[in-house]
């Protein structure tokens, strides 16, 4: 059968489109071999009997059971088509924050579960365990002999990993740990995976030896029969219930009653427990939070994938949407031709570019301290840790608001679980909560700006990320200059008067008597403020920077469209903090106004490039699993075609008729 044709509004924005849309792919795809192999990942799985979701009932109409075990048969049918793939491969490039591996979105809609046991338990076997403990454990890891997840946050505790409650105690007559969970709130609460799927996972639980405390460590405990699947004697697991997303995620809560295991369990590459009990301290206690560091890096690219796609439905949407009659006897124009839906779009475009700049820069910085940490360096580690906490934050954030920007630039089938704006919001949503808590990630970042501050007052040597602070000791108006590098500037400025005013409030409430806890708790408003700024200004300048070298390296008409929405993100955000920027800076009322006039231009620039820069992302129909953004734009055929695959529509009159409606309405007429 011929393929539907594309309607004839995509064709002639295509049509209009002033740079090299392949180009572009291909430069987000780190170059023309990524796109290759990107292509040749989602053929393998898409082709693969069993994988495709084309004639199936969508999974929302499935049971929360039905669901579940729909999620783990594509998973383990997914798992054997990438293992052949990845075995071609190193293992720590499978981690790469590049898109080939987001072809498991065709496959499921929402979360696998085996996201943790890639995510989180692979990692932190790599990244953890002592060279014996790897050689035994991550072969059958990556060969998915065992099954497994990352169990830390309890129910009574997620953010305070101090205050974890599971106790594991050293017993050196068995040479064993025993694993306990002494009160409701220490029972194990959220981990992926955790519920049905694994039956290994990582336990973060606090080591005691010879009578002493040492602190929260990773264990590796079996929790089920391999051949069985049965918990074990002593080992409590199942699922905490149906979330506003993740739904196939199969999160889990776990507890144990004196659950022995053996002392090699405890991952002893950075402390350990010797056979009589003797405890060697790690070089650096917080190697422990290790995997979380990890993750919270490439949640910034995730988040600017997952605008991507949110990106591509509400585009090609706003291109194939009529509606109103602005100009009397002319026909209702596209709603892309609206200036406030450009102004609600093309942000959202920009900030997928920005953040996936910006997320391969962490990615380098990440590797290259990690790299340091190996040969025993670890002067980096704080830098990467404020670093990874406040754009892990504002980018989870940012990106679930211009989520939620898009489906309503969708209206009301924005709604419609099968524009997949939902699905796509609740994973995004997840990701402010999930591997560490908005503000409670602030607030890192905050502990390193004040101590920054603090040197910088003292003229001392800076690191990289914070030695702008310097410029702004004596000095905290800037010169306004009206171009990005300005705008950089201006940034830079509001994040230092945030963080010295933040810092002099600090002191303040020291001064009028609180102790140092309390006055940061008084603060902490500020303190939250100036990570946020401090953030704001690194997004800037790196992506500024970032996307002004790719435009020097690609053809002229796309490196126009690059610096385009670089400055588009500069313009938007200085718009947004235009009160900072009058306190921070000498900018004036006037250049505001300049401001607001070159954004607007800059909508213009691109309204005839925004299907071509949604095109670029080059998502397949069968990944972004919209109504609303298929490449064909055949909105009103999908909806209609999804809408009579609802169950009730299988039958005329439902039963409920008969047994309800009926007689309410007889009991009207007696
Ligand atoms: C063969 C087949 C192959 C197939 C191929 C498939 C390929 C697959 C492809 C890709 C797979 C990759 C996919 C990746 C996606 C992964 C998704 C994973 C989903 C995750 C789901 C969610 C998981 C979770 O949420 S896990 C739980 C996370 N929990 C948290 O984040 C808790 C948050 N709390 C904390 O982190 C901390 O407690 C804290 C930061 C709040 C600190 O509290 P505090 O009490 O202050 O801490 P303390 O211990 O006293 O420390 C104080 C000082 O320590 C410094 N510090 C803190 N943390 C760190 C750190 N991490 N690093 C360095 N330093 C740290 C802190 O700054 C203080 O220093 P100071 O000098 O004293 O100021
Ligand atoms: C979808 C999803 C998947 C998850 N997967 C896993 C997993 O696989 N494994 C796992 O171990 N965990 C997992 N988690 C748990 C997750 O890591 C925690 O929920 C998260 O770290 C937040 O901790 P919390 O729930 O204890 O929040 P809380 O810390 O209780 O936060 C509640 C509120 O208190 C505030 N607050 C807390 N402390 C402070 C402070 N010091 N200063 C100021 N404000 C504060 C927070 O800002 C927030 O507003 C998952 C969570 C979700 C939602």
């Amino acid at each position: 059968m011929a393929e539907p044709k594309v309607c004839e509004d995509l064709l002639r924005e295509r049509r209009k489109c002033t740079f090299d849309v392949t180009e572009l792919t291909n430069l987000i795809d780190g170059g023309a071999q990524g796109t290759e192999e990107r292509h040749y990942v989602e053929n393998l799985v898409l082709n693969t009997e069993g994988l495709s979701t084309k004639n199936e009932v969508p999974e929302e109409y499935l049971s929360h059971k039905e669901r579940y075990e729909y999620a783990v048969k594509k998973a383990c049918i997914l798992y054997e088509v990438l293992k052949e793939y990845a075995a071609k491969h190193n293992t720590m490039d499978a981690f790469k924050p590049t898109n080939k591996y987001r072809v498991t979105f065709g496959v499921v809609k929402d979360i696998s579960p085996f996201m943790l046991h890639m995510g989180m338990f692979v990692p932190t076997i790599l990244n953890q365990s002592d060279p014996e403990q790897m050689a035994e454990w991550l072969p059958q890891a990556m060969s998915m002999g065992i099954l497994g997840t990352y169990a830390q946050t309890e129910l009574g505790h997620g953010t305070f990993l101090r205050g974890l409650e599971t106790t594991a105690t050293y017993d050196p007559a068995t040479e064993e740990f025993v694993l306990h969970t002494p009160t409701l709130t220490a029972y194990k609460w959220w981990p992926g995976g955790l519920a049905h799927t694994a039956n290994h996972c990582i336990v973060v639980a606090q080591l005691y030896s010879k009578g002493v405390c040492y602190g929260v460590h990773p264990f590796f405990v079996q929790i089920r029969d391999t051949e069985t699947h049965m918990p074990l004697p002593g080992v409590k697991v199942g699922e905490i219930g149906p979330k506003m997303g993740f739904q196939t995620a199969n999160n889990g809560f776990l507890g144990f009653d004196h659950y022995r295991i053996p002392r090699r369990s405890m991952l002893m590459k950075n402390a350990q427990i010797l056979k009589d009990g003797t405890y060697v301290k790690s070089k650096n206690d917080k190697l422990t939070y290790g995997t979380m560091v990890f993750v919270r890096v490439l949640i910034v690219t995730d988040v600017a994938y997952e605008l991507s796609r949110a990106a591509t439905i509400a585009v090609r949407y706003s291109a194939v949407r009529h509606q109103s009659q602005p100009k009397p006897g002319q026909p209702e124009p596209q709603i892309l031709d609206y200036v406030t839906q450009q102004h609600k779009l093309f942000i959202g475009v920009a900030t997928s570019h920005v953040f996936r700049v910006t997320g391969c820069w962490l990615w380098d910085s990440y590797s290259q301290v990690i790299a340091d940490v190996g040969k025993g360096n670890m002067d980096q580690l704080p830098e990467l840790h404020a670093l990874a906490c406040c754009l892990k934050a504002v980018c989870s954030r940012d990106a679930t608001a211009r989520v939620e920007e898009f489906r309503l630039a969708c209206g009301g089938h924005g709604f419609m679980a099968s524009s997949n704006l939902p699905i796509i919001n609740g994973i995004v949503a997840a990701t402010i909560t999930y591997e560490g808590e908005y503000t409670v990630l602030m607030l890192q970042t905050a502990r390193f700006l004040v101590k920054a501050w603090k040197q910088a007052t003292l003229g001392n040597a800076m690191t990289p990320t914070v030695s702008y602070l310097v410029r702004f000791v004596n000095n905290d108006r800037v010169r306004w200059e009206n171009r990005p590098e300005g705008i950089v500037s201006g940034f830079l400025a509001i994040a230092a008067g945030k963080t010295k005013a933040a810092c002099e409030s600090l002191q303040e409430y020291e001064r009028s008597g609180m102790d140092y806890e309390d006055a940061w708790n008084s603060a902490s408003v500020q303190l939250v403020n100036a990570s946020e700024a401090h953030c704001r200004a690194i997004l800037c300048e790196v992506s500024w920077r970032e996307l002004s070298r790719l435009a020097a390296q690609s053809s002229p008409s796309l490196g126009k469209v690059l610096l385009q929405m670089g400055e588009l993100y500069l313009i938007y955000w200085a718009l947004e903090k235009r009160g900072d920027l009058l306190l921070y800076s000498t900018i004036t009322g006037a250049d505001i106004a300049k401001l607001q006039a070159r954004y607007e231009v800059l909508l213009g620039l691109l309204r005839p490039n925004a299907v071509g820069l949604v095109d670029a992302f080059d998502i397949r129909d069968e990944i972004l699993n919209s109504t609303l953004g298929a490449y064909d734009g055949r909105v009103y055929e999908r909806l209609m075609e999804e809408a009579l695959k609802s169950p009730l529509n299988a039958e005329p009159v439902n039963q409920s008729f008969h047994k309800y409606l009926k007689p309410l309405m007889m009991k009207a007429k007696l």
